[in-house]
């Protein structure tokens, strides 16, 4: 099967920054997450795979179409959000995506069709004759995703939608998007600099980072069921602090330490991962934790979550 996206040793140079290094990389169909810090390269790469800016050296295919001389027919099949604010405060968002839909060839009648299903499905109908000056955040995020929608693409590029919305807006936008996929066929690719808020959303994940690829899989195998025990304890008066003692405690006895899971939370600081090496694990930290005359509130297995497993790799802790 031709894949959606593939790019082979691509790289994009500026004269003082290369924004992309050799990426190589196939991305089937689906929703693919392309995360990676400000500056990672992702608009870049979205320019290139819309033909809209030439590589420095590579080659990428979108749909099977070479980037270097089918733009315009990657254009006509691709749908497009770009991350900044582009609309025109003083036409309605009926208006704008119904010139959209002619910009991108649909006759009269199809265009003003497609535009009501689509601001119908991002959830703009009511409103869908206000000027857009007076609409929200979320509402304008809406309506440049409908853009990208109208001319019934199989594929969008959506760079950055979830920029600028509150955590309620950013969880309608992402079921939005997955609803793309599901209810559509169309396949996505979405960028983020958030890691966490793309795995319930995409199906595989693909992270980049100073330009680079750092890695590329399937959502699953980012956060599948990994040999990590999570292990909170209580204090005592000979151990105030409980959680130290057993993580001296365990590192004395040879068991692996991995980083807390979310330091900046509240109570994080009392969960202590350890690698476990079998069954055998279990025993100690139970040994441990009773030897020190603490009780343990919970020891459990757990699964990763896909931010975790990047910032215990970037760390050079084994994820
Ligand atoms: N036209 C340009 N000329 C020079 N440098 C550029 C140009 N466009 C991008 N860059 C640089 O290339 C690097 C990658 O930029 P890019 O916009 O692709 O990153 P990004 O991952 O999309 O981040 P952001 O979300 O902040 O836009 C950055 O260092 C940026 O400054």
């Amino acid at each position: 099967m031709t894949p959606v996206i593939a790019t082979e040793g691509l790289s994009k140079r500026f004269p003082r920054v290369t924004a992309l290094d050799r990426l190589s990389l196939d991305i089937g169909p689906g929703v693919t997450g392309l995360v990676g810090s400000n500056g990672a390269g992702k608009s870049t790469m979205i320019k290139i795979l819309l033909g809209l800016s030439p590589a420095t050296e590579g080659r990428a295919a979108v749909l099977g179409l070479d980037v270097s001389n089918s733009g315009a027919a990657i254009r006509e099949r691709v749908g497009y959000m770009p991350e900044h604010d582009c609309l025109p405060p003083d036409v309605s968002a009926t208006e704008f995506v119904v010139h959209m839909a002619r910009m991108s060839g649909l006759p009269p009648a199809a265009a003003r069709e497609r535009t009501a299903d689509t601001l119908r499905h991002v959830g703009l109908y009511e409103e869908r004759y206000r000027p857009i000056g007076g609409y929200s955040t979320g509402m304008k995020q809406r309506v440049k995703l409908a853009q990208a929608l109208v001319h019934d693409p199989r594929l969008v590029l959506l760079d950055e939608p979830t920029n600028g919305l509150d955590p309620v807006g950013r969880d309608e936008m992402l079921g939005l998007i997955r609803r793309v996929h599901t209810d559509f066929g169309i396949s996505v690719l979405v960028t983020s600099h958030l890691l966490g808020e793309l795995e319930r959303t995409c199906d595989h994940v693909v992270v980049i980072d100073g330009g680079r690829l750092l890695r590329s899989s399937s959502t699953s195998d980012f956060t599948q069921m990994t040999t990590t025990l999570a292990i909170e304890v209580t204090d005592s008066d000979t151990h105030p602090d409980g959680t130290a003692a057993v993580r001296d405690a365990l590192a004395a006895a040879g068991v692996t330490l991995l980083s807390a899971s979310e330091p900046g939370l509240p109570g994080a600081g009392h969960i202590l991962l350890v690698e476990a090496a079998g069954e055998q694990t279990h025993d100690v930290v139970r040994d441990t934790v009773a030897g020190l005359g603490l009780g343990l509130v919970r020891m459990e297995q757990r699964r990763h979550h896909i931010a975790e497993v990047f910032r215990e790799q970037k760390e050079g802790v084994p994820a």
